[in-house]
């Protein structure tokens, strides 16, 4: 399946330019990952791929369907519904109706929910609602899943626990993922590509690709220590002439033995 492109995109909010000749390629059933400071069109780029935004000018190619799912910060439950109801409504019509317990099980099983179907919301944890959330977001069937920074308001070991939740779901169902994080850390554990974007006007600053399997990535890992280092380095600073000078002390761009981290670094033909 080709990747999903964005192709010179303009878009403004009134007479305030966001993106401009902006161009992006999203791999298919890969998870892709958006960092940058705040206001730098993330959750723009993410409106756009879901078409809930239009662009200007430009144009999005490869959307193979129109069904795309959103894991927002607030879980966005309907409170008067069960689980298994809540999982219901974004389903209907979209899941043969003889096979749609089954189905709706198999994912609430698999987010250790099943034994709480017959919950609803305001008797549930943030972090049970949460994956009920993720369960709802993977089980649509859609292939473009969009994640706008599902986890900001948990702590940080349940953090860390839905990193390891949504691996675990990917691996049941691949789809396309695109997670916009301000959390360097949840990027690295996660992206098997990472889009960093400066300042306005939006820019690509580094796109990465990182070739340690999923499963092999974890906090503290040398690896992975030093590239969270660089990338914090990079989002705070901005400055691309900064990085380079950063960049050229290591001396590590040319022979792709990038940070020695068994990752390679795709330069980016994109702005
Ligand atoms: N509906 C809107 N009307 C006017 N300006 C908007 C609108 N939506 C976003 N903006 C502006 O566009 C810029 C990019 O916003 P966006 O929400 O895409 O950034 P972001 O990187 O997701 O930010 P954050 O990390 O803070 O969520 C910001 O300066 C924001 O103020």
């Amino acid at each position: 399946m080709k990747a999903i492109q964005l192709k010179n995109i303009t878009k403004s909010y009134d007479d305030t330019k966001i993106l401009e000749n902006f161009n992006l390629q999203i791999p298919h059933n890969e998870i892709t990952c958006i960092i940058g400071p705040s206001g730098s069109g993330k959750s723009t780029i993410l409106n756009l791929l879901s078409e809930l935004l239009i662009p200007d000018s430009g144009e999005i190619l490869n959307l193979n369907d129109k069904i795309v799912s959103y894991v927002f910060q607030s879980p966005r439950l309907l409170p008067w519904k069960t689980v298994k109801d809540n999982m219901k409504f974004v389903l209907d019509n979209k899941i043969e109706k003889n096979k749609l317990d089954e189905y709706i099980d198999g994912w609430l099983d698999a987010v250790e929910l099943l034994d709480y179907k017959e919950y609803y919301p305001n008797q549930m944890s943030g972090g049970m609602k949460q994956r009920l959330a993720l369960a709802r977001g993977f089980a649509v069937p859609g292939n473009l899943l969009l994640m706008d920074e599902p986890f900001k308001g948990l702590d940080a070991p349940l953090r860390f626990k839905m990193v390891e939740l949504i691996k675990k779901l990917w691996e049941k169902q691949k789809k396309t993922i695109v997670f916009v994080t301000h959390d360097i850390q949840e990027a690295l554990l996660l992206g098997h590509s990472i889009i960093a974007l400066g300042k306005k006007p939006v820019k690509i600053i580094e796109n990465l690709t990182i070739d340690i399997p999923l499963n092999e990535r974890k906090i503290g890992c040398v690896r992975l220590a030093k590239l969270e280092g660089y990338l914090f380095d990079l989002v705070e600073e901005g400055s691309l002439y900064k990085r380079h000078n950063k960049m050229n002390k290591h001396c590590c761009f040319e022979n792709k033995s990038f940070l020695n981290i068994g990752s390679h670094y795709r330069k980016s033909s994109m702005t």
